[in-house]
Formats: structure tokens, sequence, C-alpha cells
């Protein structure tokens, strides 16, 4: 089966997303920046960008039915308090869609920001087709100036079948790269479908590149990527499962899926992550990255060596962490992930 449309949909979904994350990012006022009930951080551009990746797959799809599984809801934005927010996303919203010039709309009300921002709230599930949305993934990178991802994947019956990554500030070269210049050219855009590849564009619509992971075998000459926030991923696991494994490297530590993104194209080779026991992975913050890993020859699993199950819902129900390498450094990068999870659980002399 092809998603070749669902494909171009999505990318331009992601693009026009990113145009309004870049515009925020660039002029971010303390105003515009919310704390959510578990404390994380909300921004009227993830509340926008959820709205625009909505409204394009609608407009671009009118035949398909239409099913979304999203980060944000529209709650704290049905406020009296937030009523300034409220017309802000809206600008922001309507604005891009202008600037685009595609679609030839009368601007949206904030009523109808607030009803397509609530058409997330979908329970996804094994049945049928389910896009899966991050708006920004990263918002505390986001926040910083640093890397976020709006991150938008499709499940048929379960399986991710396509992803889009789209990184603004990820350069196109290798984040390994010493030219200044190169790394200053920011805005890659990844995608991928099942059975078809994985592709980096510049987020301006260079032409695609396939990428692949790196095929090295020796953890030696591998460098490791991790979450930046320390509170997301235990640093110092991942540092005793490399020291195992014999990685030299220090850690790459970088905001959201842009991490898989990276690692599709082999600027690193192996991803750790091992939330507080406790968290729950959402399928938001994975769905995308997985099938870009995939589908550019990498594995990601469980730390039990089980694939990512996305079909039970908004949840990823998960052994301990998440580990991403490609398929000759799995068993190795399994077996030190197992004998430091042991060790950890060993109560110390
Ligand atoms: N406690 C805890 N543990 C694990 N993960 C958490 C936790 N809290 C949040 N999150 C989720 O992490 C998403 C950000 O991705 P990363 O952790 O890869 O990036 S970061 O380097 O830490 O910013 C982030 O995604 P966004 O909310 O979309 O930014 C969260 O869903
Ligand atoms: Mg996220
Ligand atoms: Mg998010
Ligand atoms: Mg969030």
């Amino acid at each position: 089966m092809s998603y070749d449309k669902q494909l171009i949909a999505a990318k331009k979904a992601a693009s026009l997303a990113a145009r309004l994350c870049q515009k925020v990012q660039k002029g971010l006022l303390q105003s515009d920046v919310q704390s959510k009930s578990d404390k994380s951080p909300v921004t009227v551009a993830d509340y926008g960008s959820q709205v625009l990746v909505s409204f394009v797959l609608q407009r671009e799809l009118p035949s398909h039915a239409f099913s979304l599984v999203a980060e944000e809801d529209s709650g704290d934005l049905r406020k009296e308090e937030s009523q300034e927010t409220l017309r802000r996303i809206t600008k922001l919203v309507n604005d891009t869609i202008a600037n685009d010039g595609t679609y030839n709309v009368s601007p949206l009300s904030e009523a109808d920001v607030l009803t397509i921002i609530d058409c997330g709230t979908s329970e996804g599930g094994a049945i049928g087709q389910h896009w899966v949305l991050d708006p920004i993934d990263g918002t505390k990178g986001f926040l910083r100036g640093d890397q976020y991802a709006i991150a938008l994947g499709l499940l048929d019956e379960g399986k991710v079948v396509l992803g889009v990554l789209a990184c603004p500030n990820l350069p196109l070269e290798s984040i390994r790269s010493q030219d200044q210049n190169a790394l200053n050219k920011a805005g890659c855009l990844f995608s991928a479908q099942l059975s078809c590849g994985t592709y980096m564009e510049s987020l301006e619509g260079s032409p695609p590149v396939k990428v692949h992971v790196s095929d090295t075998e020796n953890p030696e000459d591998a460098s490791f990527f991790e979450s930046y926030e320390a509170a997301h991923s235990s640093h110092s696991l991942s540092g005793a499962i490399a020291k195992k494994l014999g990685v030299k490297a220090p850690p790459v530590r970088i905001d959201s899926q842009a991490k898989y993104g990276a690692l599709s194209r082999g600027d690193g080779a192996i991803y750790l992550r091992f939330p507080n026991k406790g968290y729950r992975e959402k399928i938001w913050d994975h769905a995308a990255g997985y099938i870009v890993i995939a589908e550019a020859g990498g594995v990601a699993s469980d730390a039990g060596g089980k694939p990512l199950d996305f079909s039970k819902g908004r949840y990823l129900d998960l052994d301990t962490g998440i580990i991403v390498t490609n398929q000759k450094l799995m068993p190795a990068l399994l077996k030190a992930v197992q004998d430091s999870l042991k060790e950890q659980a060993l109560p110390s002399l």
C-alpha cells in the first residue's frame, strides 16, 4: 500500500508549522509561554503548530477519514486569563496561512482555533489510520533557542507507516562538521515511508537525499545521543552503559526527536533514553522518529529488546527505556544495557 499522498500532505503540514515556530522563536515574549497542569511549558507556537498541521492535513486529504492523536488540548486556552494568548495564536496561524498563499480561506476565528486544537484528542489504537502529532517536541529546547522538532507520524492498524520530522535548528550538514558556515545553514526535513527509505531535504525544499544510519560495528568509534534535560533521561545510567560498551566519545545532548533525525544520517550511532521510573512515554514523542530510524536502516526498541508498540493508545507501554542504534551494534548494546540495569538494581555495598 502506498502512502504517497499522505506523505506529501504531512511534509506540507510540518513545513508550514515550522515557519510559524521559527517566527515565534525569533521574537519570543514571556507572555507567549505558559505552564501546563503537569508543570511542563507550552507556548503559542505549540498550539499554533498543532492548528496548522491539523488544518493542512484536512485540507490536503479531504476524502480521508481524519483521526489525530496530538499532544495539546484547548483546556487552558478556554480560561478567561488565556484570551490574549488565544488571540495571539489565532493571528499567528492566520498570518502563516496568508503568507503561504496556498489556501484561499477566510481567516480562522478564535472559536475555529479551539475546535481545530481539539481535533487532536483521538485515542489512536490498533484499528484504522491515525495521525500522531507532537506540534513542538522539545519545548524546553525551543525556549532555550536550541533544537526542537515538529514530529508527525501516521499509524495504520497500529503500525507507524510514515513519519516526518521538521527540525528548524538542525544544520543540513552533520552536527560533527567543523565548518561554521555549513552549521549556520539550518533547517532539515526528514521523511520516511514504510519500505521506501528515509530522505532529508532543507526546509526550503532542496532535492531530497536518501540517508542511512552509521554502519559502524565498533563501539569505540560510536558516539551516543541523549536528552539535553537530565530530568527526561538518566545521564548517569547512559554513561555507565556507554562505558561498558567501550564508547570513547562524550555524550551528545540534543533536545527532541531531532536526535532521531541526526542519527538517521549517521551524525552519531546510538541514542539512549531512560526516563525516571513511573514516567509514561507518549506515542507522539517517538512515532515519527521510530520510522525515520527504521527506514534509514536502524532499530529502536525498548530496553528489553522489544519493538516499540504504537497500537495501545496514547501511551507506549515500555520496559524501562528506549535504545536506538544500527542492526550490527544492537546485540552488544542490548547486553550492555541489560548488564548495567542489573548492576543498578543491586544494593550498593
Ligand atoms: N520526566 C520526563 N521524563 C521523560 N521525558 C519527559 C519528561 N517530561 C517530559 N518529557 C518528554 O520529553 C520530551 C522532550 O524530548 P527529549 O527528552 O528527547 O528532549 S530534551 O533534551 O530533554 O529536551 C518532551 O516533549 P515536549 O513536551 O513535546 O517538549 C516530553 O514529552
Ligand atoms: Mg514531545
Ligand atoms: Mg510537544
Ligand atoms: Mg510538551
